[in-house]
């Protein structure tokens, strides 16, 4: 078992690149079981433990894939097994992203329930609702699911009851290889599903609208492996921008798109934060003292839920008060207890969290709740006194490559060390004790 050990103090300096955005890389992995002929090669894919995960996932259905040096290549000519067992579902929900292809190739699959997880409940029923009206028959059993269909998948005109990222991939993907239009109206906005739109069409698909709140996708008959390079990360390069503002830091985060990220880029320049548009990148510049701002995460092109919790952070150091409000998890503020173990002062009211600051962050033993509350950890790690230590990195590395390298290359003081066989057994009987109180 490793932790992260910061020490905080130092202004953030220097350029960093964002890598290929793990929420495109996932569905355009999944996307790549639709080709019957060819390989596929995608460029600029993130070496995160999600990335093999899933890649585990296709090889367990007999598809040939392969990940080395940041390129993913994948063959699914052959026979594919139409199941994902629980083992793979239960590490990562976007498993279930196999189900759209493996219906519209296969007419059927056999797929484990996805469940709850730390941040809500996360029900599928969109994503079942669109394969219904395509004409799949759902079953759900001892824990799977079982969707069949006679024949193909027919296309229909699909109405999503809220704008489900992952719903709005899995129907485009099965809508692909559909017997006629399918039209799947308020829809997901988000880039990444621009981006896999893109793959998708490049594949042989055809997909119209991504990116708006309608899509049209008219069904064809087969597809083919495509070469396709993933977007960069705007969590990831979001995260590292608000890492300089924290700081009072001067960075130039490379590959992060403006219009990918224009919510955060107006938060940051309500609070104070100089932020200059450059060509390839932005270039973040902490000021002195940061105003308070408001703010509620909403889906695409509102606020990102996913950057809530590096907000928070920097909120922590804001001359005011200011009140975050979740609207897209349940339960998604559960790096505050961790947060106030540094000396934060947060306090929950039912969907919004208020923040007061500035405060003096002070270090402390944190435990990564999920993959972004341990980003805003080590965040809020930079600028507390003394020494903040950082567990339960499973989650930061779903989502993180080398978050702490990066931040070494901007000058900061944090390193990943091995933990101690004392310090492991006390950590799990700290999180045995924290499970029992909550
Ligand atoms: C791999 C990936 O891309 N993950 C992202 C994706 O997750 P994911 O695709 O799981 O998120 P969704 O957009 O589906 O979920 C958003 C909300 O819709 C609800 N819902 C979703 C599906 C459904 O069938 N029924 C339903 O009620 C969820 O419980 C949640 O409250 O979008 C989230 C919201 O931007 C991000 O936080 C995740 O990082
Ligand atoms: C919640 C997230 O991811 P996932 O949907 O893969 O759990 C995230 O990336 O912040």
């Amino acid at each position: 078992m490793e932790k992260i050990v910061v020490r905080g103090g130092k202004r953030l300096n220097g350029t960093v690149k964002a890598e290929g955005a793990k929420n495109s890389v996932l569905p355009v992995i999944a996307a790549s079981l639709l080709a019957e002929e060819g390989t596929s090669t995608i460029y600029d894919v993130p070496t995160l433990a999600d990335v093999f995960t899933m890649k585990n996932v296709l090889n367990y259905m007999d598809a040939d894939v392969n990940v080395e040096n940041g390129v993913f290549t994948s063959n699914a000519e052959g026979e594919l097994t139409t199941e994902a067992p629980f083992e793979y579902v239960r590490k990562m929900r976007a498993s279930f992203l196999v189900m759209g292809p493996l219906l519209a190739r296969k007419g059927c699959a056999h797929i484990a329930l996805p469940g709850g997880c730390a941040i809500g409940s996360r029900p599928i029923d969109q994503h079942l609702k669109g394969f219904e009206a395509m004409g799949a028959v759902v079953e759900i059993g001892n824990g799977y699911i079982e969707a069949k269909v006679q024949g193909r998948l027919q296309g229909a005109r699909i109405y999503l009851d809220f704008p489900s990222v992952g719903a709005t991939e899995n129907i485009m993907m099965a809508a692909t290889l559909a017997e006629g239009t399918t039209i799947l109206e308020n829809v997901a906005e988000e880039p990444e599903i621009v981006d896999l739109a893109n793959y998708l069409n490049a594949m042989g698909a055809k997909v119209r609208g991504a990116g708006t709140g309608t899509i049209r996708i008219e069904g064809v008959k087969q597809m083919k492996g495509a070469v396709h390079s993933i977007i960069p990360d705007r969590i990831e390069a979001g995260s590292l921008m608000i890492a300089s503002a924290i700081t009072g830091g001067d960075v130039f985060v490379e590959g992060a798109i403006h219009e990918h990220i224009r919510p955060l880029v107006a938060k940051l320049r309500e609070m104070g934060v100089i932020i200059e548009d450059e060509d390839n990148g932005m270039r973040v510049i902490g000021p002195d003292i940061l105003r308070p701002v408001d703010l509620k995460t909403m889906p695409h092109p509102g606020f990102p839920t996913d950057m809530q919790a590096q907000f928070m952070a920097l909120l922590t150091q804001a001359k005011g008060t200011a009140v975050i409000t979740e609207t897209v998890f349940e339960n998604r503020f559960m790096h505050v207890e961790e947060f106030r173990r540094m000396n934060a002062d947060v306090k929950i009211e039912g969907k919004t969290a208020i923040v007061s600051g500035p405060t003096r962050l002070q270090g402390a033993e944190v435990a990564a709740t999920d993959l972004r509350a341990g980003a805003a950890l080590i965040i809020a790690g930079l600028v507390a006194e003394g020494e903040t230590t950082l567990t339960e990195l499973r989650h930061l590395d779903r989502g993180y490559v080398d978050f702490h390298k990066k931040l070494q290359g901007l000058g900061a003081r944090v390193e990943r060390v091995e933990v101690t066989e004392m310090e492991e057994s006390s950590s799990k009987e700290e999180k045995i004790l924290r499970t029992v109180n909550h």
